[in-house]
């Protein structure tokens, strides 16, 4: 039974709060001033407590010092709403102004009372999570997102520069994110940069910032976003696609801890740790003098490989709840259940654009779903898919390659994107790196 502790000195009021909760099923326990208040509350658990803000011998607020996390609800006179709204900013979850109707503050308790079942239930959920998943967000049960989570764990602590590969959405800016949080510069900046999205004429300036008439358009002195993680981190994604030039600047960010600004003749110090990922193969890359050797060897101190998802297949079905209910609260739908014919259709797909494909996946279903059951249809994976077959040695780009001619005609470019679980951008890279331009 729900049970209040009433605190109130007069006493035809603290009589008649004590009639009404009692009558709406709470169990009451009352007090007249603050120490016998205190007294109680050192003997028994409440749910909520209820008091006066003028006490003979104190304010009903003190009472905040002893409460840990049961909500105060204060009550006051009209006269003095001005310190309530005090009460307020100290702690107390809420106040209600004499003379006030049994209705309302029979609303008010049971709104509290909600909400501090809900922040229970929610601190549960997250103990939960915490025990099963100890980074953040980072759902995985497979022997090898373990051995992640331990790296992740042993890195953070340090400041050494770490460098994350993977394909595609196989959640590399998470890990570096969790990094990031973890580690000693979690209260300073963590500046994403997606080298793949800066035009390759705006990237040096952009990272590394530029004085006044460094360049035509440079009109004023600008600071970059290196200088942006000044304390913190800087997590370049796509480092393959930096140019050259962006490459030495940045090894001389790393070898000296000196930041040159573009038209600048002097350098300054500066403090970030770099983690840097990339879905690229650095080794073909540097074999082909695209990307130099001495910052290749600088970025492998660490380097953590996230496996795709059809190499841990035990993470499908704890992702895919993990995801419905991330897709669900973010779309303000009611809670779904995966059905046992939508978990053997996921257990089966390929999964080339690996989580963030399964994401999508699962945003679609939840926006398809009529009810509270997510069938295989709902999914809408692509048809294509025969993973006992052959297929399952096809390489990623023959999947691509297929994939795109057999649905190119039906879909936009951006359901390709979407199904494919890639952007619009890396679509059109692909399609210009594999001689597939789009069909007019
Ligand atoms: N283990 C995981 N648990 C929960 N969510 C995940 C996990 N891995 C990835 N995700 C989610 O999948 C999506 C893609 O992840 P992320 O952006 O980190 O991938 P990525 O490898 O950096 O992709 P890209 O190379 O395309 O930038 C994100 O929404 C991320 O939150």
């Amino acid at each position: 039974m729900t049970h209040i502790l009433l605190v109130e000195d007069e006493d035809v009021i603290r009589e008649a709060l004590t009639k009404l909760l009692s009558k709406a099923s709470y169990q009451v326990s009352s007090a007249a001033d603050l120490a016998s208040a205190q007294g109680l509350l050192g003997l028994e658990m409440f749910d909520l407590v209820i008091s006066d803000l003028r006490l003979p011998d104190g304010e009903g607020i003190e009472l905040i010092k002893v409460l840990s996390d049961t909500p105060l609800l204060i009550m006051t006179s009209f006269a003095s709403v001005r310190s309530a709204v005090n009460a307020m900013k100290q702690g107390a979850a809420d106040y209600i102004a004499k003379p006030f109707d049994h209705d309302e503050m029979l609303l008010c308790v049971a709104r509290l009372l909600r909400q501090r079942q809900l922040e229970r239930e929610n601190q549960q959920l997250h103990q939960e999570l915490d025990q099963r998943y100890p980074i953040e967000g980072m759902v995985g049960e497979s022997p090898l997102m373990h051995q992640i989570c331990r790296t992740v764990e042993r890195v953070a602590a340090t400041d050494t520069i770490v460098l994350i590969r993977g394909e595609s959405g196989t959640g590399k800016e998470l890990v570096a994110r969790a990094i990031h949080k973890k580690s000693g510069r979690a209260q300073a900046p963590l500046v994403v940069v997606n080298c793949a999205a800066i035009p390759e004429g705006l990237l040096e300036s952009e990272l590394f910032g530029h004085e006044k008439g460094a360049f035509t358009g440079a009109l004023t002195r600008r600071q970059g976003l290196v200088e942006a993680a000044h304390g913190g981190t800087l997590f370049l994604d796509e480092i393959g696609e930096l140019t050259p030039a962006a490459q030495s600047r940045l090894l001389r960010v790393l070898q000296d801890g000196e930041i040159r600004r573009v038209g600048a003749n002097e350098s300054q110090r500066i403090d970030v740790r770099l983690l840097a990922a990339t879905h690229r193969d650095l080794e073909a890359m540097v074999a082909q003098g695209e990307f130099r050797e001495d910052l290749y060897y600088r970025l492998r101190v660490v380097e953590i490989a996230m496996p795709a998802l059809r190499q841990r297949r035990e993470d499908i079905t704890p992702l895919a709840e993990f995801l419905l209910d991330k897709a669900s609260r973010r779309l303000k739908s009611p809670a779904r259940r995966l059905d046992e014919s939508a978990v053997k259709a996921l257990l089966a797909h390929h999964w080339p654009g690996n989580v963030r494909e399964l994401e999508n996946a699962l945003e679609r279903s939840v926006i398809l779903a009529d009810g509270e059951v997510i069938l295989p249809e709902h999914l809408a994976l692509p048809s294509s898919e025969a993973p006992d077959t052959a297929q399952k040695t096809e390489s990623l780009d023959d999947y691509f390659r297929r994939f795109v001619q057999e649905n190119q005609l039906s879909m936009t470019e951006t359901e390709l994107a979407q199904r494919l679980g890639i952007s619009r951008k890396a679509l059109w890279e692909r399609r210009q790196r594999m001689g597939m331009p789009r069909p007019g």
